[in-house]
C-alpha cells in the first residue's frame, strides 16, 4: 500500500528495524507442527486471527507487573476507558454515498511534463481507476472520459474548454450520479467548483481509497490508522465549510465567551483528535511490539509475502498453507491487516507466512504514513517474499514501485538482498521464464511450481537463520532423541538395534547444536 511517491521522501517511514536479516540472530528449534506453531505464535500477533493484538494475554514467563497484574496486563478499569475512547475515535460518519452509485471516471492525461507519472500509460492508469471503483459495493463506472492536460494540479485541473465540454457530457448524462476524477488529491475549492460545474459529487482518489480502506480494516489499529488518514480531509472539509460561512467562520464572534472563533473550536478538537489517535495507535503499537517480543522466543522462521495489491499474496500463502479459511478476492486491498498463517517446508520446517498490505502507486502520503507502523512486521522476518502478477501489462512498473517502497523501509541490507522472487499468474502468461535470478514462478491459483518454491524458500530460511541439516548418533537409552525432538526438526531416525544406537537426521540451529554438544558431549 505504498506510493511510488511517497517513496522517495526522505526519513518518511516512521518504520524501525528491530534486528537484520535473521542470519544475525540466535536460530530457534522449529516445531514439527503447523496448528501448534500457530497457536503460538498468533498468542504473540496482533492479528485477526490472533485475537492477540488486545494484548491482555499473561506474560509468557509468567512474571506479575507492576500493577499487581501479570505483564503485558492491564488494570481493568484502565482497559475499558481506553476501549470506550478508541470506540468514540472511531465513530464517523459515511464518507462515500452508500448504495449504488453509477460513476463517471475522469482520467487526467499528462502527456508532457513534471506531472506526467513515469513508465505508465494512460490506459493502464484507466483500468486500475476502474478497478478501485468496483471495489465498492453497488459501485460501478458508466462512462470513461480520458482527457489530456498540461497542469492536472491547477484549480480546476482542466483548461476552460475542456471543462465545459465535460460539463455538456455530464449534465446531460442523468444516469451518471457521481464522478471520479482520477487525481491524486483535489483540493477542496476545486471540488466544491467542480461539484457545482456537475451537479453531482466529485470524488478523488484519496477519497475512494480511504473509504476502500475503511470498508476492509478489521483490526483496532487498522481501523485507527484509517481515522488518521482521514484528518486532513476533515481538516480540508472545515476549511471549506468556513469558507462558505464567508467571514462568519473566521471572525471575532467568540463561542459561548471562550475567545476562540468556530474556526478555532474546530481546529483544536481535531488537534485533539489526532493527538488521541496517535496516543492509541502507540498503545497498540507498544502491545504488538511487547507480544512481538513474546513471539521471538517462540522462535518461528517469519516470512514476509509482500507485493502490489492484487498480485495474488493471499492466494500463494493460501496455496502454501492449504488454510482453507483464507479467502483470496479479486479486489484491491483485500488484506488491510497483517495476519499470520503457519506452514510447512519440505524438511517439515515450520515457518509463519504473513500476509501484508498491498502496495499502490499514487497513493496519497497521509495514506501511506498511516499504515507504515503496520509493515513494522515486514522488519522483523527472516525472509522476504516478493510477489508480483507476470500476467499485468504493468508488472515491471509495480515490481520498481514495490522495491522503492521496500528500499524507504530502511530494511537490513541483507534482509532485501535475500529477497525471493515470486512471479505470480504465470497460467496467464504461458511459456513465462523469469528473468530475475534465483526467481520462483508459480501460479498460486493452480498450484504449479509450489514444490519448487517451497524448496527454495527452506534453503534461503536455513541460511538466513543459521540452521543447518546434521545427521547425528545418539544412545537410544538417554535422553538425546527425546532431546532432539523437543530442540530441533527430527526428519529422519535410522535406529541400528544391535548397537543401541540411532543415526537421526536434524535441521538444527547452531545454538541449539551448541546446546546438544554441552548437554551430551560423548
Ligand atoms: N489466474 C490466476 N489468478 C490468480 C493467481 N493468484 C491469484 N489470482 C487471483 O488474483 C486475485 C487477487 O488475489 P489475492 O490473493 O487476493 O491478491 P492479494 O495480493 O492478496 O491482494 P490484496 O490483498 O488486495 O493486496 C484473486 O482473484 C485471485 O484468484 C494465479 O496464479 N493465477
Ligand atoms: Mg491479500
Amino acid at each position: 500500500m505504498w506510493a511510488v511517491r511517497a517513496a522517495v521522501r526522505p526519513g518518511f517511514w516512521l518504520f524501525r528495524v528491530a534486528r537484520g536479516c535473521g542470519a544475525q540472530r540466535a536460530a530457534p528449534p522449529l516445531s514439527p507442527c503447523p496448528e501448534r506453531a500457530l497457536a503460538a505464535f498468533r498468542g504473540g500477533l496482533g492479528c485477526p486471527e490472533g485475537r492477540g493484538g488486545g494484548g491482555r494475554g499473561p506474560r509468557a514467563d509468567g512474571r506479575r507487573s507492576r500493577t499487581g497484574g501479570k505483564e503485558g496486563e492491564e488494570e481493568p478499569e484502565a482497559a475499558e476507558e481506553e476501549e470506550k475512547e478508541e470506540e468514540e475515535l472511531l465513530r464517523r460518519d459515511p464518507l462515500l454515498p452508500a448504495g449504488t452509485q453509477r460513476v463517471c471516471l475522469v482520467h487526467p492525461d499528462v502527456k508532457w511534463g513534471p506531472g506526467k507519472p513515469p513508465g505508465t500509460r494512460a490506459e493502464w492508469q484507466v483500468v486500475e481507476a476502474q478497478a478501485l471503483v468496483h471495489t465498492l459495493d453497488g459501485w460501478s463506472v458508466v462512462h470513461t472520459v480520458v482527457v489530456p492536460t498540461k497542469t492536472p494540479d491547477r484549480k480546476l485541473v482542466f483548461g476552460r474548454g475542456t471543462l465545459e465540454r465535460l460539463t455538456e457530457k455530464i449534465r446531460g448524462s442523468p444516469e451518471i450520479t457521481a464522478v471520479f476524477l482520477n487525481v491524486e488529491r483535489m483540493a477542496a475549492p476545486t471540488k466544491k467548483e467542480l461539484e457545482a460545474a456537475w451537479g453531482v459529487r466529485v470524488f478523488d482518489r484519496f477519497m475512494v481509497v480511504l473509504h476502500i480502506f475503511r470498508c476492509n480494516a478489521r483490526t483496532k489499529e487498522a481501523r485507527l490508522q484509517v481515522a488518521l488518514a482521514e484528518l486532513p480531509l476533515l481538516r480540508s472539509h472545515l476549511k471549506n465549510n468556513v469558507a462558505h460561512l464567508g467571514g462568519r467562520g473566521r471572525d471575532s464572534r467568540h463561542i459561548m465567551g471562550s475567545g476562540e472563533s468556530f474556526m478555532q473550536v474546530q481546529e483544536r478538537l481535531l488537534k485533539d483528535k489526532e493527538a488521541k489517535i496517535r496516543k492509541a495507535l502507540d498503545r497498540l503499537r507498544r502491545k504488538r511490539l511487547l507480544l512481538g517480543q513474546q513471539r521471538r522466543r517462540r522462535e518461528f522462521p517469519v516470512v514476509s509475502v509482500v507485493g502490489y495489491t492484487n498480485c495474488g499474496k493471499t492466494t500463494l500463502i493460501k496455496a502454501l498453507t492449504g488454510d482453507a479459511a483464507i479467502q483470496p478476492r479479486d479486489q484491491l486491498f483485500a488484506t488491510l491487516d497483517v495476519t499470520a498463517h503457519a506452514g510447512s517446508l519440505p524438511s517439515r520446517v515450520t515457518v509463519i507466512y504473513m500476509d501484508t498490505i498491498g502496495f499502490l502507486s499514487q497513493l496519497p502520503h497521509s495514506l501511506v504514513e498511516s499504515f507504515s507502523a503496520t509493515l513494522e512486521d515486514v522488519g522483523h522476518s527472516d525472509l522476504i517474499v516478493h510477489v508480483r502478477d507476470v500476467s499485468h501489462p504493468e508488472t515491471e512498473l509495480q515490481k520498481a514501485s514495490v522495491l522503492s517502497a521496500l528500499r524507504t523501509l530502511q530494511l537490513p541490507r541483507p534482509l532485501l538482498d535475500c529477497m525471493v522472487e515470486v512471479p505470480n499468474k504465470v497460467d496467464l502468461v504461458p511459456g513465462y521464464i523469469p528473468a530475475e535470478p534465483g526467481a520462483v514462478a508459480v501460479s498460486a491459483l493452480l498450484g504449479l511450481g509450489l514444490e519448487e518454491l517451497k524448496a527454495r524458500l527452506e534453503e534461503a530460511i536455513l541460511r538466513a537463520t543459521g540452521r543447518r541439516v546434521l545427521t547425528l548418533r545418539v544412545g537410544l537409552a538417554g535422553p538425546q532423541l527425546s532431546w532432539l525432538h523437543q530442540e530441533a526438526t527430527v526428519q529422519a531416525v535410522d535406529v541400528k538395534p544391535e548397537a543401541g544406537v540411532a543415526d537421526v537426521k536434524v535441521i538444527i540451529s547452531d545454538s541449539a547444536y551448541g546446546r546438544f554438544r554441552k548437554l551430551f558431549p560423548g
